[in-house]
């Protein structure tokens, strides 16, 4: 028998880009169980490069919605055989991939409450055939192997994708109206956004409302595409999840509320007053309100555990389940975030967020209603170039070792004696800017850096710009502010230590990477509490204190405050260079 067989616990959830992860955290709050699944290492059949397939018109970018339940079924599957004691769950929560959205077919809450115990969730959950046939720019550009998959899919006839076949005689079980879910990285709605912030009065107006002007991969616009290609596959939409709350939903037995602070980034909720604007919704879609339910506190009690689970697994009939919420939000109530400090996310994307007490919404950057506290607010910024680009780097500079990259890191000076790179291999969201553009010491635009030149100029530009962009929302280092560091890149501690540089702060890491998994245990153990109005920081207080990874190397600040100045004013010359002065 495993030897966490008998701990209470709560779980905590993560679908993120590039994998499912879960964790399962004490009543004394220590993380005693950890598992993943990996889209493209573990579900090769579904093709995924980084979780997701760009399409053709390299805007397009998308997530297979069966992927993410088999991913689930695999790891609850894993957990079983390792004699995981599911009996022992008291509640769970968990947290998406923020913006990316999924589309229930008229039926599926059927499906959903009446799940077999005898098959697993993907066996039932099947998409439908006629609806989404990809076809031209919004094919899926199946970059990585292709297989047919073990248990999903017979092999398709040539020329028809596999995303558009269902296994003969499961028609009536078909879950979802689409197959393959708009996520995250998708910047195909341009003229989508323009349309929503026209109805609202402009950018500021739209910000001031939503906390954000309108984004490309924000889900009210990704709707609105939707709505306009595919209307037969909207109207035969009942319910529109986040990748958040649809997870809760497979828990659930039910469709699940979308939270406040996931649903701030949709551009359709109010954040003030936490309802969704109606100018919003009907610049949207039609009949959009009644296919997005109502939001709810992102601390609720959504319900109790579906009995799917109680009967496979043997979770109490009496778990609990907590609202989703998005994995940044969730990242912030694992790192225990205070209002000073700063949280640094390296995941697939990079993100930089804030504790706010009060929204102060501007044309960059976002506002979100805090995960904890619903008086409260968060603020984040978002770089789409984060780990994917540290890849590629990795890949063409240091023999794709990681050790190699650190070693570049270690043997070169701060300062990167005046070389400053901006490396933005797809469209970056914060900046706009696409493309490498490297400088020698004298402003001077050069093709090529040596190998350890060009690592070293990514990580500082990539924190430099995190920096000016933090100090763009009003943000300023106090003596006492420390950066809480998470995801997957923060395993590295010479990539820390450049970030403790540029910043001149400290830099502290909680003892998982999965802070969003970590979150996710936590708020199950806040909702259990909410009865009683806890606050959230009463309920973690005994959890592990972040330790120290990188302190700033003396002399950092001078080094840095010139570089600083020079990156900013090379990134105004790139933008002013592709998009022409703003007026
Ligand atoms: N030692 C390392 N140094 C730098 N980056 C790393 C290291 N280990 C993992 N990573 C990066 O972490 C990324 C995954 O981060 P993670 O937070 O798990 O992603 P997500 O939650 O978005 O799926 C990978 O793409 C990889 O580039
Ligand atoms: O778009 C955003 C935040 O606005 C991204 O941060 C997504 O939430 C993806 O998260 P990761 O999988 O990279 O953690």
């Amino acid at each position: 028998m495993a030897d966490h067989a008998g701990r209470r616990c709560c779980l905590g959830w993560d679908f993120s880009t590039q994998q499912v992860k879960v964790v399962a955290v004490d009543a004394e709050l220590n993380v005693f169980y950890e598992d993943s699944v990996h889209f493209d290492r573990d579900l090769l059949e579904f093709g995924t490069q980084g979780g997701v397939h760009v399409h053709e018109d390299g805007l397009t970018v998308t997530s297979p919605v069966l992927m993410w339940v088999q991913a689930l079924d695999i790891i609850l599957e894993k957990m079983k055989a390792s004699g995981f004691d599911f009996s022992q769950v008291l509640a769970l929560s968990g947290a998406g991939q923020q913006h990316g959205s999924v589309y229930w077919k008229a039926g599926a809450s059927q499906v959903l409450t009446s799940l077999s115990p005898d098959l697993l969730l993907h066996e039932q959950l099947q998409v439908t055939c006629c609806l989404d046939r990809g076809s031209g720019a919004n094919s899926p550009r199946h970059t990585g192997p292709l297989q047919p998959s073990r248990t999903l899919w017979r092999v398709p006839p040539s020329g028809i994708s596999p995303w558009d076949v269902m296994p003969p005689g499961d028609a009536g079980k078909a879950c979802f109206s689409i197959s393959d879910c708009p996520v995250w990285m998708d910047s195909s709605t341009t003229a989508q956004c323009r349309q929503l912030e026209a109805t609202v009065g402009g950018a500021q107006a739209l910000s001031c409302l939503t906390g954000s002007r309108a984004y490309e991969r924000f889900t009210g616009n990704q709707i609105a595409k939707l709505y306009q290609q595919n209307p037969e596959a909207y109207a035969h939409t009942e319910r529109i999840s986040l990748v958040s709350s649809f997870a809760a939903s497979l828990f659930l037995g039910s469709h699940s509320p979308i939270d406040y602070s996931d649903g701030s980034g949709m551009n359709l909720l109010r954040i003030q007053d936490k309802v969704w604007s109606q100018a919003c919704l009907g610049a949207c879609a039609p009949h959009l309100e009644e296919k997005l339910g109502l939001p709810v506190p992102s601390c609720s009690v959504v319900g109790a555990i579906s009995s799917y689970f109680v009967q496979r697994y043997g979770f109490p009939p009496a778990c609990k389940v907590v609202a989703f919420t998005g994995d940044n939000p969730a990242s912030l109530a694992g790192m225990r975030l205070e209002e000073g400090d700063i949280a640094v996310s390296l995941g697939t994307s990079d993100t930089l967020f804030l504790w706010l007490q009060e929204p102060r919404p501007t044309l960059e950057g976002h506002i979100f209603c805090n995960p904890v506290d619903p008086q409260h607010y968060m603020a984040l910024l978002c770089f789409k170039n984060g780990s994917l680009m540290r890849e590629k780097i990795r890949d063409e500079m240091a023999s794709s070792s990681w050790s190699e990259f650190s070693k570049a890191l270690q043997s070169t000076e701060m300062g990167n004696s005046g070389n400053l790179g901006f490396y933005f291999d797809v469209m970056e969201i914060t900046p706009e800017i696409i493309g490498r553009h490297r400088f020698s010491a004298e402003n001077h635009e050069v093709s090529a850096f040596p190998w350890d030149v060009e690592i070293r100029a990514l990580i500082e530009g990539q924190f430099m710009a995190k920096k000016i962009h933090a100090e763009g929302l009003g943000y300023r280092v106090m003596p006492k502010t420390k950066i809480l560091a998470t995801g997957g890149a923060s395993h590295n501690r010479d990539i820390l230590q450049v970030l403790a540089d540029v910043f001149g702060t400290p830099v502290y890491v909680i003892d998982t990477a999965n802070s969003a998994c970590v979150g996710s245990a936590y708020r199950a153990f806040h909702g259990l509490a909410a009865g009683t109005d806890v606050p959230f920081s009463e309920v973690v207080k005994l959890a592990p204190n972040p330790r120290l990874a990188a302190a700033p190397t003396p002399g950092a600040s001078q080094v840095y405050e010139a570089l600083l100045q020079r990156y900013a004013m090379l990134e105004q010359r790139i933008l002013t260079q592709t998009r022409g002065p703003l007026e």
